[in-house]
C-alpha cells in the first residue's frame, strides 16, 4: 500500500469554490506541489513552513481519520493540496471511498495526468493565469482534457481560473476559447493572505467580486461561464482547516 503525504484532514464543511460550491464535504489536503504560485493561499503545503506536520498515511488510515473527524455526517470528500496529481497511487484512496458510497472531488492545476482522473466525480482543473508567475504547458493541458473527454468524463470536469487583474481575464478568455465545451468558472483572487479579521477580508473580497462580475458582464468572450468568490473565505477569512 502506498503512503501519501497528508497535511490536513478536516470537515465536514462546505466546498467553498467552483463546480460543487456549497456541497457538504470533507477535505484531505496533500503536501507537495510542482508549482509555486505567487499568491498561493496554501503555500504551507510546499514552502517547507509546515514540513513537521506532514504525515505519511496509507489510504485506510486516511479513511479512518475522515470517519473520526466526520462521523457519518458526510458522503463527499474533496482531495486538494498542494498538487494531489503528483500521487500516482491515489486510486488506493479513491476506490475504497467509492465502495463506501462516498463521492470524490479533486483540485489540481492541470500540469500532470494520472489514470485515476477518470474515477473522480467532480474534477476541478485550475490552470494558472499570469499573476501567478507560472507558465501553462498547453500540450499537457490539451492531453489531459482530451483523455478525460475520450473516457466520457467531460461532465465530471470543470475549469476554474483565479482572476487578479485584466491580464488574468485575457488569459481566462483564452482558456475558455480553447476548451469551449467545458464548464467554466472565474474565481475572485485573494491577495490579502495576511488579514486575520474575517469581516475585514470579506468586505475587500466582495469589492473584488463586484469588479470581477462587471468585467465578465462586459466581455463577449465570457458568456457561458460562472463567476464566484471563495465562499469559505467570506465566512471564515484566511483560517486554515475550514
Ligand atoms: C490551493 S489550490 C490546490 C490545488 C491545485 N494545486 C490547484 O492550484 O488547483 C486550490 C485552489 O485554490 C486556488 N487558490 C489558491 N490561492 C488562491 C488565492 N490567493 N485566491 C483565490 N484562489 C486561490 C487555486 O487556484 C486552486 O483553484
Ligand atoms: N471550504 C473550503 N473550500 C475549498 N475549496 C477549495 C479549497 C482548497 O483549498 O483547495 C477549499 C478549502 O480549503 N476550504
Ligand atoms: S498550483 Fe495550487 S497548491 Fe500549487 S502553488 Fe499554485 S495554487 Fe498553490
Ligand atoms: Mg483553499
Amino acid at each position: 500500500m502506498a503512503k501519501f503525504p497528508v497535511l490536513e484532514i478536516f470537515g465536514p464543511t462546505i466546498q467553498g469554490e467552483g463546480m460543487v460550491v456549497g456541497r457538504k464535504t470533507m477535505f484531505v489536503r496533500t503536501a507537495g506541489c510542482d508549482y509555486s504560485c505567487a499568491w498561493c493561499d496554501s503555500a504551507f503545503t510546499w514552502d517547507g513552513s509546515a514540513k513537521e506536520e506532514i504525515e505519511k498515511l496509507e489510504a485506510d488510515e486516511i479513511i479512518a481519520r475522515l470517519q473520526e473527524e466526520g462521523g457519518d455526517h458526510f458522503d463527499h470528500v474533496t482531495i486538494s493540496g498542494g498538487n494531489p496529481a503528483l500521487l500516482a497511487r491515489l486510486d488506493e484512496l479513491i476506490d475504497p471511498l467509492h465502495e463506501l458510497g462516498i463521492e470524490v472531488a479533486l483540485e489540481t492545476q492541470g500540469s500532470r495526468w494520472q489514470d485515476w482522473f477518470t474515477e473522480i466525480d467532480d474534477l476541478t482543473i485550475s490552470p494558472k493565469p499570469p499573476s501567478s508567475k507560472m507558465n501553462t504547458n498547453w500540450e499537457t493541458l490539451d492531453l489531459i482534457l482530451e483523455k478525460l473527454d475520450d473516457a466520457g468524463r467531460s461532465k465530471n470536469v470543470s475549469l476554474k481560473v483565479v482572476i487578479f487583474d485584466k491580464e488574468d481575464l485575457a488569459y481566462a478568455e483564452y482558456v475558455h476559447k480553447r476548451y469551449p465545451n467545458l464548464s467554466f468558472f472565474l474565481q475572485v483572487g485573494n491577495d490579502d493572505l495576511e488579514e486575520d479579521s474575517p469581516s475585514g477580508l470579506a468586505s475587500t473580497l466582495l469589492s473584488k467580486y463586484e469588479w470581477l462580475i462587471d468585467q465578465v458582464m462586459a466581455s463577449s468572450a465570457l458568456n457561458r461561464v460562472r463567476v464566484l468568490p471563495q465562499v469559505h473565505t467570506l465566512v471564515w477569512g484566511n483560517k486554515r482547516g475550514v
